[in-house]
C-alpha cells in the first residue's frame, strides 16, 4: 500500500509511487476504466474526507453577489449581476480544493439519500441550503438554495459522464434554474444555467487540479444570453483557468451589451460592448476574490444533525482520511456501501422505492423552464433525466414536511444509521 497517506500534503512525485496504490498504477487504472468516476480507485493522498454533496454550496459562497441581481431594476443588468454571480462561483467550484490542499481530491461517493443541509448568515440575510443525492445509479446531486430576504432562489442538479483521451475529461449533466424576484415586477425572472465541461490537468506529474473549457450558457426568460468561453491558455493572456464572456439579447449574439475577460481563479473585468483589450474606459465592473472572502456556510453539530446527513453518516471515514488510516477507511466505507446495497435489495423485494426527502423527479410533466429556454442553450426538454435518474426539481411540500418532522428520538437516528449505513 502507498505510504503517503496524509490529506494535506502535496502528491508524491511520479518516480517515487510503484506498487499497488501508486500514483503510477492510478494513471494505469484510469487510461482504461469505464467512465464511472466512483468507480476510481484513487491513491490515499488523493482521497478527499468530502463528499460530493457539499460540492452543492460553492453556488453561494457570496451570498450578497448572489442576491445582487433582485436590486437591479434594469432587466439587461439584472442578467449582467447574474452573469457576475456565476463567475464568481468558479473559483469555489473548481479551484478550492487544490487551493486548499496543493492538489484536487477524489470526493467521497454520496449514497442514495445523502443530505448536506446549512445555512448562510450574513449582510444578505439568511440564506438557506438543501443538497441531496437524489440517485446512485447514475450518480446525480440535487439541491436548492434561498435567500429568504430576497426570494432569489437557485436550484439544479447534476451528474458528471467522465471520458479518457490524455486526460480525464468530465462532461456535466444537468443544469440549474435561477429565481430572480425583479423589482417592480410581479414575475420573476428565470435564468437557465448549463454547466462547463472541465479536464484533469498536472495528472502525469501527481498533482491534479482542474481546467475548465468549452462553453456554457446562462439565458433568460428576460430575453438576454450570456456565453461563457473558457480556455486553460487564456487566449488573450496566455495565464491558466482564463475565459471570456459575453452578454447579448437572445438571438443576437453579434449584438455584445457586456463582455468580461479574466481568469475565474482571481479577478476580472466586466465592460460596456465588446471587449477591447487594454480599454479602461468602458470598464464598468469588476471582481476581486480577495477583496471578498466567502461566506461562512453554518452547519449543525455533528450531533444534532440528521443520520444521513453527509458529516454525521461520513464521520468515521472522513476522520480515518484524515488521520491516513486506510485500513479503517476501508472498513467504514463497506459497512455504508453494504448497508446501501441491502437497503435497495429489500425495497426491491418490497416493491417500493426511495423516497426523496426534498426533490422529485418530474418525469412526466413538461417543464415549462426547459421548453421556453432549453433550445436556447441546447438543453433537452426531459432535462437528460436519463443519465441523472429524473428530471430533478424541489418539492416544496416534502420540503415543508420535513421542516415540521418532529426531530428525531435517540432509538430512531440509531435505527435508521443502523439499517442503512451499517452503523
Ligand atoms: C483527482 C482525480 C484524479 C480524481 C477524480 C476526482 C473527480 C471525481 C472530481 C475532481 C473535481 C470534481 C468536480 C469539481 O471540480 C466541481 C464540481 C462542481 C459541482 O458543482 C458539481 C461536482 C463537480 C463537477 C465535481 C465532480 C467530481 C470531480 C470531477
Amino acid at each position: 500500500m502507498e505510504s503517503q497517506t496524509t490529506t494535506t500534503t502535496s502528491a508524491p512525485s511520479v518516480q517515487n509511487t510503484s506498487g499497488g496504490g501508486s500514483w503510477g498504477a492510478f494513471l494505469k487504472s484510469i487510461a482504461s476504466f469505464n467512465g464511472d468516476l466512483s468507480s476510481l480507485t484513487a491513491p490515499p493522498f488523493i482521497l478527499s474526507p468530502t463528499s460530493l454533496t457539499e460540492f452543492s454550496s460553492y453556488w453561494c459562497e457570496h451570498p450578497s453577489v448572489f442576491v445582487a441581481p433582485s436590486k437591479e431594476s434594469d432587466p439587461a443588468r439584472r442578467a449582467l449581476l447574474v452573469l457576475k454571480w456565476f463567475l464568481t462561483t468558479l473559483k469555489q467550484q473548481y479551484a478550492s480544493r487544490s487551493e486548499q490542499y496543493g492538489n484536487e481530491k477524489k470526493p467521497l461517493n454520496p449514497f442514495l439519500g445523502e443530505l448536506f443541509l446549512g445555512k448562510w448568515e450574513d449582510e444578505a440575510g439568511v440564506t438557506e441550503l438543501i443538497s441531496e443525492q437524489v440517485s446512485h445509479h447514475p450518480p446525480a446531486t440535487a439541491y436548492n438554495i434561498t435567500n429568504l430576504s430576497s426570494g432569489v432562489r437557485l436550484e439544479g442538479y447534476n451528474a458528471q459522464k467522465a471520458s479518457f483521451s490524455k486526460t480525464i475529461n468530465i462532461k456535466q449533466i444537468g443544469h440549474a434554474v435561477l429565481t430572480v424576484p425583479a423589482p417592480a415586477s410581479d414575475r420573476p425572472d428565470k435564468y437557465l444555467i448549463t454547466l462547463p465541461s472541465l479536464h484533469i490537468e498536472g495528472l502525469l506529474l501527481g498533482s491534479p487540479f482542474i481546467e475548465l473549457d468549452g462553453s456554457s450558457w446562462i439565458t433568460s426568460s428576460t430575453g438576454y444570453t450570456a456565453r461563457i468561453d473558457y480556455s486553460g491558455r487564456g487566449w488573450i493572456s496566455g495565464k491558466k483557468n482564463s475565459f471570456t464572456a459575453i452578454l447579448y439579447p437572445t438571438g443576437k449574439e453579434k449584438e455584445v451589451l457586456f463582455s468580461i475577460s479574466g481568469q475565474w481563479t482571481k479577478d476580472f473585468e466586466i465592460h460596456s460592448g465588446p471587449f477591447k483589450y487594454n480599454s479602461k474606459d468602458t470598464i464598468v465592473d469588476s471582481w476581486d476574490p480577495l477583496l471578498s472572502p466567502p461566506s461562512k456556510l453554518i452547519v449543525s453539530p455533528i450531533e444534532e444533525q440528521h443520520p444521513l446527513e453527509s458529516r454525521r453518516a461520513w464521520a468515521k471515514v472522513a476522520a480515518a482520511i484524515t488521520k491516513g488510516d486506510l485500513e479503517t477507511v476501508s472498513v467504514e466505507k463497506s459497512k455504508i456501501e453494504n448497508a446501501q446495497r441491502q437497503a435497495r435489495a429489500k425495497e426491491r423485494a418490497e416493491g417500493r422505492t426511495w423516497q426523496r426527502r426534498y426533490f422529485t423527479a418530474q418525469n412526466d410533466v413538461p417543464d415549462p423552464i426547459l421548453a421556453n429556454l432549453g433550445p436556447i442553450v441546447g438543453l433537452p426538454t426531459h432535462g437528460d433525466s436519463d443519465k441523472t435518474g429524473g428530471l430533478w426539481r424541489f418539492d416544496f411540500e416534502k420540503a415543508e414536511a420535513a421542516r415540521n418532522e418532529p426531530r428525531l428520538s435517540q432509538e430512531d437516528a440509531a435505527k435508521i444509521a443502523r439499517e442503512l449505513l451499517g452503523q
